[in-house]
């Protein structure tokens, strides 16, 4: 059956409804960021563009850095953004935009996706100016609640010592990272476990003028220790979308890593005076390990 045109909306020349992208837009790795304004800082460093496309927050440029084709994009803020973002681009390369229909299982492609973000830390020996890659995501968020994801006994027990440390009235939900991406481009960062929220204030515990709901936020975070076979975990770091890349890549077969540029730390009150270069150093490791 078709996939009718309310479900898989394409604009007037064939592109995607909201990243405007054609399916020869798109590479076999793709490089994510939050901000637009941090596409043109990982493609200038690329040998040539052939497209750049905007719409919205979703800002692409694809090139190619040292002979390899490589897409990257814009995400704008938020798990929401993600939804559209990871559903639009497995649509891109997974279901058949003439006949409107998933490709059959043994042509669909499993995209490489890298995101590279801004996160605040949540432990003091987290230091600003460090790069982390994000082994387990914890969603605060409630994207999950729309799609039935599978997680390991482990990630259910991890989420609930999250849930009970916090006393959240639900269970929040916990997602392994791509183990290849992770060895790949991870090396020499620090390896953490990202908490991932529904907003920048409240849900991370800060406070300008509103009261909080949860005022000890960070430290019971802070203290959650969840331990298993595999070793022992704790939480720590901030940021606002890895639990769903991490759920949406494994529900829809992609591979899928987290790496953080540490601009803040919430126990020591830092914010990093040169946020940038720690972000553009991360750009130049990434593009140079992809
Ligand atoms: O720097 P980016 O990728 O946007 O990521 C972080 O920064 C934003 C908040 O300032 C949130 O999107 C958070 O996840
Ligand atoms: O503290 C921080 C810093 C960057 N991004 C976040 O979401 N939180």
């Amino acid at each position: 059956m078709p996939i009718p045109s309310s479900e898989l909306i394409l604009n007037r020349d064939g592109s995607i409804y909201h990243l405007n992208l054609l399916p020869d837009h798109i590479s076999d790795t793709i490089i994510t960021v939050g901000d637009p304004d941090r596409v043109p800082l990982v493609s200038q460093h690329f040998d040539s563009i052939e497209t750049q496309v905007a719409k919205r927050e979703f800002v692409t440029h694809v090139g190619y850095y040292r002979g390899k084709r490589l897409t990257v994009l814009s995400t704008g803020i938020g798990t929401d953004n993600i939804d559209i973002v990871l559903n639009e681009l497995d649509a891109l390369v997974n279901i058949d935009f003439v006949t409107r229909e998933p490709r059959p299982l043994e042509e669909r492609i499993s995209l490489r996706i890298v995101r590279v973000g801004t996160s605040g830390a949540l432990q003091p020996d987290v230091p600003v100016g460090a790069h982390l890659v994000t082994e387990h995501a914890i969603g605060l968020e409630s994207l999950v609640q729309f799609y039935p994801l599978v997680e390991t006994g482990a990630e259910v027990e991890f989420a609930t010592t999250v849930q009970q440390a916090v006393g959240l009235d639900y269970r929040p939900y916990c997602v392994l990272g791509s183990d290849l991406l992770r060895e790949q481009l991870g090396a020499g960062m620090l390896n953490g476990n990202t908490v991932t929220c529904p907003g920048f204030y409240g849900p991370q515990g800060r406070s300008l003028r509103l009261e909080l709901r949860y005022p000890d936020l960070l430290e019971r975070l802070r203290g959650v220790q969840f331990s298993n076979p595999e070793g022992t975990f704790r939480l720590t770091n901030f940021e606002m979308e890895t639990a769903g890349y991490y759920a949406l890549g494994r529900m829809l077969g992609h591979e899928v890593v987290s790496l953080n540029a540490i601009v803040a730390n919430r126990a020591t009150g830092e914010f990093a005076e040169h946020s940038d270069q720690i972000v553009n150093d991360l750009i130049a490791k990434t593009l140079d390990r992809v």
